[in-house]
C-alpha cells in the first residue's frame, strides 16, 4: 500500500497546480479529480496543513477529557487513527467532549445573526429536500448526501474564515478523500457496478449543478456578508466538504431538547477507524454527569466484556452495519468479507423467466403471472405504481425476503397452497419449503441461475481482477478491483449458500422417496 501512494503522489506532484480541478471525461461520467497540494508531507493521509496543531491539546484547553493513555498514531492504510499508548481498563471513559467542541450546522441564530450566516443559512435551503420515494429506491442515498452537504457549507465556511475556532480541528483533516466522486473516470467504469455507478454520476451531477447555485447566490453579496470569506466554492471544493462530513460526522439524537436528530462532527473521536467488532462506543450525555459534557467515547463493554484495551490497540468504532456501496461512497473504504454487503438486482420478469429456464424449471410465469400471483406480488410492493423493484442477494438474509417470497409464490402450482402461508413464512430462507419441496428447490435453482446470470454481467473474473491488483495500480484503481471483487464474491458465497441448501433438500427428497 505505501508504495501504490507513493506512486500516486508523485505522479499528482508533476500535475499540482491547484488544490481541487474539476474535470468532465469524454464518456460524460462526471468526475471531480483532487490534485494534491506540493506541500503535502510523506504521510499516508496529507492533512489539509503541514504541521496542524495537537488535537488533543487542543480539546484539553478547551475543557475536554482524552485518557491519558489515548494517542494520535498512523494506522497504516486507514491514515490516521487512535491508539492505546498503555493498556487502558475496561470500563474507561476515553475522551469527552464539551457541548461547545462539536461542529454542526446552526440550529438557532448562534453565530450573531450577521449577515454571513444568514447567507449560509439561504444556501443550505438550496440544498434540495427529497421526502418521496422513489422507483428506484435510492431516495435513502440521496438524502444521505444533502445532509452531508448542508453541513458542508458550515465546515467550508469556518475553513475560509481567519480565526474560526474549529481552524485546529479543520487544518487536521485530510486534504483529499478516496471517495469515487474524486476517482478518474476509468476507475469509476472499473467497479463494473450499475447500481453505484449510478450513484456516484447523482453525486458529481448534484455537485456540480450546487456550485451553480452557490455562485449565483453569492456573485452580488458585499464581502462582509459573503458566506465564504469572498473565496470561490466550486464543485471541487463542495466535494471536499460533502466527503469530510460523510465520512466523519456522527449522528446524535436530542429527544429531550426538540431538536431531534442532529448530524455532527466531534473533533478527535472522528479520529476512531472503523470495525463491526469495535471496542469503542459514543455515549451521549443527557441530563446526567456533567451537563457541560455532550458525547463521549468509551470503552465498549459488551462486545469484549471483561477484557481491557491493550497497548498499541487501535480504538475503533461501528460506523455502521452498511454495505461496501454506502462505506465506498461516503467513507470511500471497502471491507472485505463484509456481511453487510449485498448485491441488487432489478426484479424484472423476462430475466428472472430465463433465470428459471437455465435451471430447468418448465414453464415459468414471471413475465406473466396469474392474477393471485399479481395480487402477491403488490403485497410484496414488487408491483404497482410505487413498487420498489431493487431486490438484493447477499448480507445477512442471503435472499432478500421479498424476492425470496415472489420466487416462491411464482414457482408454485397452485393459489391454495400459498394462500394457507403468510408473508412472513414465505418470505424466511430459514422455513424450509413452505410450498413443498418441488417449488423450493425450482425456486432455489432460479435464484443459483440469476447468480450465474448476474456474475456474467461482469466484465472480468475475480482471478483477473486479482491479478490485476498484484501489478501494483492506484489508490483509486485498487478501490475499484477491490469493490468489484467483493460483489463477485457475494454472488458466490450466495451461490455456495444455496446449492448446500438444494443438496439438503435432495437428500430429504431421497430419504422420504426410499422410506
Ligand atoms: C472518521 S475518519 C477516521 C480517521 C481517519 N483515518 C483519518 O486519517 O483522519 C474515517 C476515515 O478513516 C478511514 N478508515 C476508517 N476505518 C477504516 C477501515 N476499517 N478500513 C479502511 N479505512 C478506514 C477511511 O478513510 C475513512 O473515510
Amino acid at each position: 500500500m505505501s508504495n501504490l501512494m507513493s506512486s500516486t503522489t508523485s505522479k499528482i506532484m508533476l500535475m499540482a497546480t491547484r488544490d481541487y480541478c474539476l474535470t468532465i471525461n469524454s464518456s460524460a461520467t462526471r468526475v471531480l479529480t483532487f490534485h494534491r497540494r506540493l506541500t503535502c508531507s510523506a504521510d499516508a493521509t496529507p492533512r489539509l496543513v503541514a504541521n496542524p496543531p495537537d488535537l488533543v491539546k487542543w480539546v484539553r484547553r478547551e475543557g475536554g477529557f482524552v485518557h491519558p493513555s489515548v494517542r494520535i498514531a498512523e494506522s497504516g492504510p486507514y491514515g490516521l487513527g487512535l491508539v492505546a499508548s498503555e493498556e487502558i481498563p475496561k470500563g474507561s471513559e476515553l475522551i469527552a467532549l464539551p457541548e461547545h467542541i462539536p461542529l454542526r450546522f446552526p440550529l438557532v441564530d448562534s453565530d450573531g445573526g450577521d449577515e454571513s450566516y444568514s447567507n449560509l443559512v439561504n444556501l443550505a435551503r438550496h440544498v434540495p429536500v427529497l421526502n418521496k420515494w422513489c422507483k428506484t429506491g435510492h431516495v435513502e442515498h440521496l438524502a444521505e448526501e444533502l445532509w452531508a452537504m448542508k453541513l458542508g457549507l458550515k465546515l467550508l465556511q469556518e475553513r475560509a474564515k481567519t480565526g474560526s475556532f474549529w481552524w485546529p480541528y479543520i487544518s487536521n483533516l485530510p486534504q483529499t478523500f478516496t471517495v469515487p466522486i474524486f476517482f478518474p473516470g476509468d476507475d469509476i467504469k472499473n467497479l463494473q457496478y450499475a447500481p453505484l455507478l449510478y450513484q456516484v454520476n447523482k453525486r458529481c451531477r448534484f455537485l456540480l449543478d450546487f456550485e451553480k447555485e452557490v455562485r449565483s447566490e453569492v456573485e452580488d453579496v458585499k464581502l462582509v456578508d459573503h458566506p465564504f470569506g469572498g473565496k470561490d466554492v466550486d464543485a471541487s471544493s463542495l466535494g471536499w466538504a460533502m466527503s469530510a462530513v460523510s465520512s466523519r460526522a456522527f449522528r446524535l439524537s436530542f429527544q429531550n431538547r426538540n431538536h431531534g436528530d442532529v448530524r455532527m462532527m466531534l473533533p478527535l473521536i472522528d479520529m476512531c477507524n472503523h470495525s463491526f467488532n469495535p471496542n469503542a462506543e459514543i455515549i451521549q450525555e443527557q441530563g446526567s454527569g456533567d451537563p457541560k459534557m455532550l458525547v463521549k467515547a468509551c470503552f465498549f463493554n459488551s462486545v469484549v466484556a471483561g477484557m481491557n484495551i491493550k497497548e498499541h490497540d487501535h480504538l475503533t468504532l461501528n460506523y455502521g452495519c452498511l454495505s461496501n456501496d454506502l462505506l465506498l461512497l461516503d467513507y470511500g473504504f471497502v471491507v472485505p468479507s463484509n456481511p453487510y454487503d449485498c448485491v441488487e438486482l432489478k426484479y424484472d420478469g423476462g430475466l428472472f423467466d430465463a433465470a428459471s429456464m437455465a435451471a430447468g424449471v418448465s414453464n415459468p410465469s414471471f413475465s406473466s403471472p396469474a392474477l393471485w400471483q399479481r395480487q402477491i406480488l403488490s403485497k410484496l410492493n414488487l408491483e404497482g405504481e410505487q413498487a420498489l423493484l431493487k431486490v438484493t442477494l447477499g448480507g445477512p438474509e442471503v435472499v432478500e425476503g421479498r424476492l425470496l417470497a415472489a420466487l416462491r409464490s411464482l414457482l408454485a402450482s397452485d393459489a391454495e397452497t400459498v394462500e394457507k402461508c403468510d408473508l412472513g413464512t414465505l418470505k424466511s430462507l430459514d422455513i424450509e419449503s413452505p410450498l413443498g419441496l418441488a417449488t423450493e428447490t425450482a425456486a432455489l435453482r432460479t435464484l443459483i441461475a440469476l447468480c450465474v446470470i448476474a456474475l456474467s454481467h461482469f466484465p472480468t473474473k475475480i482471478m483477473e481482477d486479482e491479478s490485476l491488483l498484484k501489478q501494483g495500480v492506484s489508490t483509486s484503481t485498487e478501490l475499484a478491483l477491490q469493490f468489484r471483487i467483493q460483489k463477485k464474491s457475494v454472488l458466490i458465497d450466495v451461490m455456495r449458500d444455496l446449492t448446500k441448501r438444494v443438496k439438503l433438500l435432495s437428500s430429504n427428497e431421497s430419504i422420504v422417496t426410499q422410506s
